[in-house]
């Protein structure tokens, strides 16, 4: 379906016959080594999925899977239903309709933008191949570089030419591993943003491994997180923050100050307050984890700290451009909690303060156990 027909002519859009891709209970050996221990998940036509996770997850593991080239211990992937690899049937790369793309763009030196891109192409005539790249050359904004090498190219232009290579043949699914890394900061973002915008232009299913939950956010229509060959949760960012499924997840997405607490009743006290314990029964033995980001600190001349704060005292405080990070050491706590401030917030010769904790910025997980 995803192969163009030979006689018909190029269509003005490169829009993609997205599919839905599906994992079943894929679980992954290399030798001893058990990389991907069950992993099952759909990414629908046409979204755009983040698949995050720390060094060694098995991200790229996954990646490869899908594109066909590694093949799975035991489970099966489907595109549209149709088994693609299982037990019995394998199909090799070439016939998946899969884009890859990876952190190095992977360009060959002594060719052309032009060359790069039609590279493969090779299924179709040269004459409608030329005028495939020329068409994805176009839309990544380089036809002024068609006949130019990839070494005069920048970072930014040599991930574009990457990306007009692996969307020329319109791939169902476009598999891109680490898509931004090789970028410099300031680059980044705008990359990124264009190449979003090309992908939900064109439609593609995507999956784009990262290991940074910023980028996940940016990206994904949802994320899903892997630790150790496992996906710990999936859902849209907003699900994943405000709803993490354990300690883990939640420290991905935020810097985090944790407490050890039993519930008392129905709360649980802290060095930073006592809160309320939810559902969490009197007796159980909880972490509190609050987000750095969720402590409000202003400046405290001395006497009774005002209800509802703790006193403390600044350690230390680092300047980050837009926000300031800030230790402050707190009674009952036996290390300083970290606070995320907005860098013009507090006076600049503040030593002593008073914190407060934002509700939304709680989050109790039972100790000891991978979920809340
Ligand atoms: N060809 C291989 N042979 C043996 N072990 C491998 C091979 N490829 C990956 N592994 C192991 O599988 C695990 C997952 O690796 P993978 O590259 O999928 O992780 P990742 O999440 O993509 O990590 P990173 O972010 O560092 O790229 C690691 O423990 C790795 O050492």
């Amino acid at each position: 379906m995803a192969s163009a027909p030979a006689k018909a002519p190029p269509p003005r859009t490169g829009v993609t016959f997205a599919a839905e891709l599906t994992f079943e209970g894929i679980h992954l050996h290399y030798g001893p080594v058990h990389t991907l221990k069950g992993i099952s998940l759909t990414v629908r036509a046409g979204e755009i999925l983040c698949l995050l996770g720390p060094s060694g997850s098995g991200k790229t593991s996954l990646l490869r899977v899908a594109a066909g080239l590694e093949r799975q211990t035991a489970g099966r992937v489907l595109m549209n239903g149709r088994e693609v690899a299982g037990p019995s049937v394998f199909e090799p790369p070439e016939k998946r309709s899969v884009g890859l793309m990876f952190q190095d763009f992977a360009l060959f030196p002594h060719m052309t933008v032009a060359q790069n891109v039609r590279f493969g192409l090779t299924d179709m005539a040269a004459r409608i191949a030329a005028g495939e790249a020329q068409l994805a050359i176009d839309r990544v904004g380089l036809g002024h570089h068609v006949n130019s090498y990839p070494d005069v190219l920048s970072g930014g232009e040599q991930q574009r030419v990457a990306l007009a290579r692996a969307l020329a043949p319109r791939p169902s699914v476009m598999l891109m591993d680490e898509p931004f890394s090789g970028l410099d900061t300031r680059l980044k973002d705008s990359v990124r943003a264009e190449t979003l915008a090309i992908l939900r232009e064109m439609r593609a299913t995507t999956i784009v491994v990262t290991h940074d939950a910023e980028e996940a956010m940016r990206l994904g229509d949802r994320i899903a997180l892997l630790d150790r060959g496992r996906i710990v949760q999936a859902g849209t960012a907003d699900e994943i923050y405000h709803d993490p499924a354990n300690l883990f997840v939640a420290g991905f997405f935020s810097e985090l100050n944790t407490f050890d607490a039993r519930v008392e009743g129905n709360g649980v006290e802290t060095p930073l307050g006592r809160f309320d314990a939810g559902r969490h029964a009197p007796g159980s033995e909880l972490t509190v984890a609050i987000r750095t980001a969720g402590l409000d600190v202003a400046a405290h001349g001395g006497g009774m700290p005002p209800p509802g704060t703790v006193p403390g005292r600044i350690t230390a405080r680092r300047f980050l451009g837009v926000s300031e990070q800030l230790l402050i050491a707190i009674q009952g706590a036996d290390k300083p909690v970290s606070a995320r401030i907005r860098a013009d917030e507090l006076a600049r010769d503040a030593r002593d303060v008073t914190i407060s904790v934002r509700n939304g910025d709680i989050l109790l997980f039972e100790s000891g156990r991978e979920s809340a």
